[in-house]
This record gives structure tokens, C-alpha cells and sequence, in this order.
């Protein structure tokens, strides 16, 4: 390691241009893809930036995402993510794979399948209400985050008409600059809604998802909860951003745009490369070590905190030729922008679903869609632990 990599360095969150994660992170990467990061409470980990040192990570069970394990403990905004039962993805093997499994019982293929009429409903019908209002539109409440917020409410079994209550909760818990006490706060009230609903359920079941883990007799009310929070949350804000993002980021590239528009059947491989370019998930994840392990030429030790940019990751160009340029001819599969390992996102096909009707279906709508302001006015989520943009007027 060269004297300057050996510098503890802090997490870049400004982006010089908001389609690209922030410059340091390239060089480095090509310095050392595994460098000491001095975290906000004074802890000093690592950050790693290289495509296969993070897979590495991510697939070694020698890293957990139990962060309450790390020594000294880290910052209050993590260790909010203590334990609680049925939020898996902050449980290692054995107790991870008890709830993954149920899970995986839940989202099967068939059932990602079956969705899929729905979710071509429940796009058209917010086109059909774009339309019906006419231009100018907030495309994020528009389309990008009721489309994914009625399909985790459908498959989960949770009242639509309440999203207002849990799209504020969760907005809550994912923004960087709320306190710790508004975070535990918005974490109680989830968790108050969540579970009364789980008890209603016991009692009045019906056929969706929640209903479906119940009736496996294996988890406690408690845990439930917990599984329901965690689903809810991460099953519409995330989908959500890559919608509008995505769109914008469409709107920004008129070449592959236009090739979009004129072979329809570039859409999934633009849903990948999408993900890639945007790697939405920009903060994390962070892994605690669980004993001293080399990774890449250095002594991560025991209790120690590393941070995986996955945005990095997917703009590094061992694994990606010409990473900073938006091709959705590429092959993107591969990418980090669903994690990899045991953690891998676990609703991935659903999003990808939805995006693979969503967009298409956009710009076949309006074919003449447009920013509806200066490119460079579009304010982009900075301040929060999943990238996008706050708002994206378009007109058409
Ligand atoms: C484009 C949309 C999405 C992106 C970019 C995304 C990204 C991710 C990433 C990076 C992880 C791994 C985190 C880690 O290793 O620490 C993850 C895990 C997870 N995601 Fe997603 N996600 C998306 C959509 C969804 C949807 C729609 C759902 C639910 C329906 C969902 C549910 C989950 C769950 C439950 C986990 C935890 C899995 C586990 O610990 O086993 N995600 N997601």
C-alpha cells in the first residue's frame, strides 16, 4: 500500500455530476480497491471500491451484517439497526437462512409471474391518470413510486390507502439527515402499524404474502413484523428510484434513448445496465468482520467495520469496459447493484419486473416525453441512503 492509501479516508457523499458516483472513488480504486475509511463516530474500517474485493466480501461468511458485532461500536445512525426479529437481512447464517427460506417459499418465480398482469394494470392505470391530467407532471408521484408501493401493498397484503402513513416512515428512516430519535420514532410507528396489521391477519387471513408466512406456523407474530417492515420498506422506495432515475437518466442520454425506442427489445438489457450505471444503493453495505481476514494484501481484523461501494464496484474497469458511459447494449449481468451473496436482494426478479414493463410502457405513452425544467434543476436524493431524484417534472 502506497503511503497516500494508507490515509484513512471518509465516504465521499457530493457528486461533482449527478449521474456518476463521487470522483474519488475512481482513483482510489486505482490505487488500492481496499483503503482504511475513518468513519463519522471516529472508528476507523474500510472502504473497498474494487468490482471483486466487494464480491469477495459479500460472499464470505466471515463478514456479517450484524453491525451491533463491530468493535468499538460505530455510530448511533447504524447501530439504530440493531436487532430486531424477522429483519434478516441484519441476521447471518443459521437464523438468516430460517427466514430466507420461508421467504424464498413466498417469492417464487410462479408467483413474480403471476403478478405480472397486475402490474401491467396497475402501470397503464397511472399513465391513463398522467394523461388524464395532462403536462406538466411529477413523474416520482406520478408513476415512479405509486407503481411499486401498490405492488409490494398487493403482494404483502397491506391496505393501499394507508401509504401515505408508511411512504412517510420509511422516507423517514432513509433520510441522512434525521435524528436518531426521529428515526426510532418513525421505526416505532412502523412497526406499531405493521404489527397491528399482522394481528388482523391472524384473525381475517386473506391470500397474499403475509397471510402465506402465518399459515406456515413458523414465525411469531414479533417476527413477522419485523419481515413486513423490512419487505415494505425496501420493496417500494427502491423501485421507485430507479424508475424516475432511470427515466432521467434516459432523458439525459437521447442516443440510447432513441435506440430504446426503436428496438423494444433492448428493454431488458436496459434494465440492467440501468442498474448498473445508477447503483442506487449508494451508501453500503457495511460488513462487520467476525475474526482477522486478508482481503486483497490487507489485515482486516475482528470487529472491524468495511463498507462496500457497490456503486464503485459497478464502474470498475477490470469487470466493466468503458464502466462511465451508459451503454445498454452491454452485458450487464453480473453487477452489484442487487448485492451478491446470501444477502442478494430478494425481491430482484419483482423489481425487475417492474421495470421491464414500466419503462417501455412509458415511452410508448408519450412519445414525445421531456424534462419539463433545465436538466441541472432536477434536485437528486443526496441526503438519502437510496439515490434518485426528489422530483422529475416532465412534460410531453
Ligand atoms: C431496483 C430495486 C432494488 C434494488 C436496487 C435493491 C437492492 C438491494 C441490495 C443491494 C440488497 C443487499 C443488501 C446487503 O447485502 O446488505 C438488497 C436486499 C434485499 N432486498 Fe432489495 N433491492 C431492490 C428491490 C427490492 C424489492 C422490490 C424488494 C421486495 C419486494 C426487496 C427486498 C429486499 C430484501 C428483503 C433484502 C434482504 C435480503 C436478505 O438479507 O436476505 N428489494 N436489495
Amino acid at each position: 500500500m502506497t503511503q497516500a492509501a494508507s490515509q484513512p479516508v471518509t465516504f465521499p457523499l457530493t457528486r461533482e455530476t449527478p449521474l456518476d458516483p463521487p470522483a474519488p472513488f475512481g482513483r482510489w480504486r486505482e490505487e488500492d480497491p481496499v483503503r482504511p475509511m475513518l468513519y463519522a463516530d471516529g472508528h476507523v474500517g474500510w472502504l473497498v471500491t474494487g468490482y471483486s474485493a466487494a464480491r469477495s466480501v459479500l460472499a464470505d461468511p466471515r463478514f456479517s451484517t450484524r453491525l451491533e458485532l463491530l468493535h468499538p461500536p460505530i455510530n448511533q445512525r447504524l447501530s439504530q439497526a440493531r436487532r430486531r426479529p424477522g429483519f434478516f437481512l441484519r441476521e447471518d447464517p443459521p437464523e438468516h437462512t430460517r427466514f430466507r427460506k420461508l421467504l424464498t417459499g413466498q417469492f417464487t418465480v410462479r408467483r413474480m409471474k403471476q403478478l405480472e398482469p397486475r402490474i401491467e394494470k396497475i402501470t397503464a392505470d397511472r399513465l391513463d391518470e398522467m394523461e388524464r391530467l395532462g403536462p406538466p407532471a411529477d413523474l416520482v408521484q406520478a408513476f415512479a413510486l405509486p407503481i411499486p408501493s401498490l405492488v409490494i401493498c398487493e403482494l404483502l397484503g397491506v391496505p393501499y390507502d394507508d401509504h401515505e402513513r408508511f411512504q412517510g416512515y420509511s422516507s423517514t428512516l432513509l433520510n441522512l439527515d434525521a435524528t436518531p430519535a426521529q428515526v426510532q420514532g418513525a421505526l416505532d410507528d412502523l412497526d406499531a402499524y405493521l404489527g397491528e396489521l399482522v394481528a388482523r391477519k391472524r384473525v381475517e387471513p386473506d391470500d397474499a404474502l403475509l397471510s402465506g408466512l402465518i399459515e406456515t406456523g413458523q414465525l411469531t407474530d414479533e417476527e413477522l413484523t419485523g419481515v413486513a417492515i423490512l419487505l415494505l420498506v425496501a420493496g417500494h422506495e427502491t423501485t421507485a428510484n430507479m424508475l424516475a432515475l432511470g427515466t432521467y437518466t434516459l432523458l439525459r442520454n437521447p442516443d440510447q434513448l432513441a435506440a430504446l425506442r426503436e428496438d423494444p427489445s433492448l428493454a431488458d438489457g436496459t434494465v440492467e445496465e440501468l442498474l448498473r450505471y445508477l447503483t442506487i444503493v449508494h451508501l453500503g453495505p457495511v460488513r462487520a468482520a467476525l475474526e482477522d481476514v486478508e482481503l486483497a494484501g490487507h489485515l482486516i481484523k475482528a470487529g472491524e467495520a468495511v463498507t462496500l461501494s457497490l456503486a464503485a464496484g459497478n464502474r470498475d474497469p477490470e469487470r466493466f469496459e468503458d464502466p462511465d458511459k451508459l451503454d445498454i447494449r452491454r452485458q450487464a449481468m453480473g453487477h452489484l447493484a442487487f448485492g451478491h451473496g446470501v444477502h442478494q436482494c430478494l425481491g430482484q426478479q419483482l423489481a425487475r419486473i417492474e421495470m421491464r414493463i414500466g419503462y417501455p410502457a412509458l415511452l410508448r405513452r408519450f412519445p414525445g416525453l421531456r424534462l419539463a425544467v433545465p436538466a441541472d434543476d432536477v434536485a437528486m436524493r443526496s441526503n438519502m441512503a437510496i439515490y434518485g431524484v426528489h422530483r422529475l417534472p416532465v412534460a410531453w
